[in-house]
């Protein structure tokens, strides 16, 4: 994992984006509001990687394609190196997209089964000019060779691969624009656990040696750690913690993050896997619920909770929130003092309720 360095400018900023699919009233047809990214602000610094995790539906993909303006906003700008794209043309948006690109979950399915990988990788390379003749091939046999492929595969097809090395192919095409922002939208999680390392070492060292901005969609935080800078913590379409990774899993603040943390897997031979902090299922982002989005399964929600649409705070060191739980027990904490996040009782309140659930889970029979 690099260091931070933060640039004025960030490569890629999202300005208070929405999202919103369906709610068409028809004759005979009608589909709800499906409200998938709502408000929601970020900034990428040149050189980090940031990660976006939450469960499925939660809006990452959603706000990663937003990022890259492969689909539209119903709300709010794009600011790509500090200049707004979200009303660029088609035509000025097509010289832009060499330097963003995206990895997909499913590397079979994002490859066209028909064309050879070499004409695969190619296809950008021509598209966006950047080499003529022999020299496509050149560059395509130089970029298998950087992900770790042979370059006489490139006569190959994609069936012809296991699920590492097509994904190492969808590298390779990403690559071939020459990139400075990569977006993986769960770049590993189609993969085995054994060669998922291989992929994320790959993506790593991909970014050291080319100098590239990465963001990573995952939906659990055990993937991302080692690799990210920082990282979005994503429900029901908003951002309700936003931190760097290191105290994030530390001393995370909000009773979701809890919630995602817990659900990773403590490789210990007879460790009983601990019961997600949320109670329920997370509700349909067609009818968002009120006040803080997770309160429906939050065990620690204030009324103020259930009526009152938390704020996504400033904590200091880098750290932001939206929870009227930290609020409250900030104000109690300090009724005075400035806000610094990481208040030692703030982490032993925390603790109390985390022991009081595990106690509680002891106590009742496992479901
Ligand atoms: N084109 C679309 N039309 C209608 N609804 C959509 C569309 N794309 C996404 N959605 C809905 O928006 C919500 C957010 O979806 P999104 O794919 O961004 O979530 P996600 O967190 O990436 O989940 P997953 O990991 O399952 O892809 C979901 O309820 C999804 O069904």
């Amino acid at each position: 994992m690099s260091e931070t360095v933060q640039h004025t400018t960030p490569i890629i900023e999202g300005r208070n984006l929405a999202k919103r699919f369906g709610g068409k009233k028809g004759l005979f047809h009608s589909s709800p509001t499906v409200y998938a990214v709502n408000d929601v602000s970020i900034a990428v610094w040149p050189g980090e990687t940031f990660a976006i995790v939450g469960e499925s539906g939660c809006g990452k993909s959603t706000l990663a394609r937003l990022l890259l303006r492969l689909i539209e906003p119903s709300d709010g700008d794009v600011l790509y190196q500090g200049k707004d794209i979200t009303k660029l043309s088609a035509s000025d948006m097509r010289s832009l997209r060499s330097e963003m690109q995206i990895i997909f979950q499913d590397p079979f399915a994002s490859l066209n089964p028909r064309m050879t990988v070499g004409s695969i990788i190619a296809e950008p390379i021509r598209l966006h000019g950047l080499a003529k003749g022999k020299a496509v091939d050149d560059r395509v046999a130089e970029l298998l060779r950087i992900v770790g492929l042979r370059p006489e595969y490139a006569d190959r097809y994609p069936h012809e691969f296991s699920g590492g090395q097509r994904q190492r192919i969808g590298v390779a095409r990403a690559l071939a624009g020459q990139p400075k922002l990569i977006i993986g939208d769960e770049p590993v999680s189609a993969l085995d656990v054994s060669i998922q390392a291989q992929v994320i070492n790959l993506l790593e060292d991909l970014k050291e040696q080319f100098g590239l901005t990465l963001i990573i969609v995952a939906h659990d935080l055990a993937v991302i750690r080692h690799m990210s800078d920082r990282v979005a913590v994503m429900y029901l379409g908003e951002v309700v913690e936003l931190s760097p990774v290191d105290p994030l899993y530390e001393k995370p603040l909000h009773p979701y993050t809890q919630t995602l943390l817990d659900a990773i897997p403590v490789p210990v031979p007879g460790h009983r896997e601990k019961r997600s902090l949320a109670r329920g299922d997370v509700p349909s982002p067609t009818n968002p619920p009120p006040g803080c989005r997770f309160h429906t399964r939050c065990p620690f929600a204030l009324q103020k909770c259930r009526e009152v649409h938390p704020p996504l705070e400033d904590v200091g060191g880098g750290r932001f929130v939206a929870c009227h739980l930290w609020r409250e027990i900030q104000e109690q904490d300090h009724p005075s003092a400035p806000l610094d996040g990481t208040s030692p009782k703030l982490a032993e309140r925390l603790e109390i309720y985390r022991s009081y659930q595990s106690a509680k889970e002891k106590n009742s029979p496992v479901g």
